[in-house]
């Protein structure tokens, strides 16, 4: 049994959306959208094709070298939680529009980056419209506008591989850890596993129903509300029995502000994101 997450679960098209998504994103880090403008096919294509690219050798061809942000990053390369020792068991692809992408695939995750980014505009709006004005007048310019445009948002297609039994000891899919960016959109994956860490201190599932978004706070958004809005813990978990036995994909679009934006006194956007990748890398 996990602890109760607290999430509101909200309509897209319910008149009252804006005003409870804000209000869950500010209880628990977290939001889910139902009967959103994204298309489910769209999205079920994704991960079909995807799987595929990884099961095969094409993946390597577009190996991310050395200081690159974009392409392919194996199981060997994979990153290593913040406070973390063991390496997550994943394998991801970074897209973003001056990056690398399959020669072998559709432009569908192309197409996903498009229409999930211009969902998040509407979303940060909503965040906005919700924001006391006292912390609102901390932004430097509009949330949405923040993104517009960006080069820097990045679209991270994940596999987890099946687990073998072989795993490190203490190998999690995905460790304990924070995005960095200002707001992660994410389609409900194929599995289950992403649980966020609630202000109790306990784990809790995220409502992950197959088809519904889940948009969670980064710490970029928690920089530039001065902590109004808390970037929440997050990770996922391996599965036991038979979902050991299945790959697990998700698509999360990291939506980040271009480098010149001002988050707040202390931080542009581009020197947060240096300051926190060099936690997470070379280690
Ligand atoms: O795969 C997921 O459900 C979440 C992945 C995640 O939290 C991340 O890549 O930052
Ligand atoms: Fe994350």
């Amino acid at each position: 049994m996990s602890a109760a997450s607290g999430v509101a679960a909200v309509s897209y098209l319910d008149p009252a959306a804006p005003a409870l998504f804000a209000d869950s994103l500010r209880r628990t880090g977290f939001g889910v959208i139902r009967d959103h403008p994204i298309p489910q096919a769209l999205v079920e294509e994704i991960y079909a094709e995807w799987l595929a690219f990884f099961d095969s050798d094409a993946k390597h061809a577009y190996a991310s070298g050395a200081g690159s942000h974009d392409g392919f990053f194996s199981p060997s390369v994979s990153e290593i939680a913040k406070g973390n020792s063991k390496r997550d068991l994943k394998e991801f692809f970074h897209i973003f529009p001056w990056g690398r992408y399959p020669a072998e695939l559709s432009d569908a995750a192309r197409r996903y980056y498009d229409l999930a980014s211009a969902l998040a505009g509407e979303l940060l709006s909503w965040v906005e419209a919700n924001t006391p004005p006292d912390v609102r007048d901390r932004f430097s310019m509009p949330l949405a506008r923040m993104i517009e445009g960006s080069p820097d948002t990045l679209l991270r297609v994940l596999r987890y591989p099946p687990l073998t039994g072989e795993e490190e000891p203490g190998a999690v899919r995905a460790a304990a850890h924070e995005d960095i960016n200002l707001l992660t959109v994410l389609p409900a994956s194929n599995e289950r596993g992403l649980q966020l860490l609630t202000k109790k201190g306990e784990w809790a599932d995220v409502p992950s129903d197959f088809g519904s978004l889940v948009i969670n706070v980064g710490d970029m958004l928690q920089e530039a509300s001065g902590g109004y809005y808390t970037s929440t813990t997050h990770r996922v978990v391996n599965p036991a029995g038979e979902g050991a036995r299945r790959s697990r994909v998700s698509i999360p679009l990291f939506l980040q502000p271009r480098a010149d934006v001002v988050l707040s006194a202390r931080y542009t956007a581009g020197a947060y994101l240096d300051e926190r990748l060099r936690e997470i890398r070379g280690r």
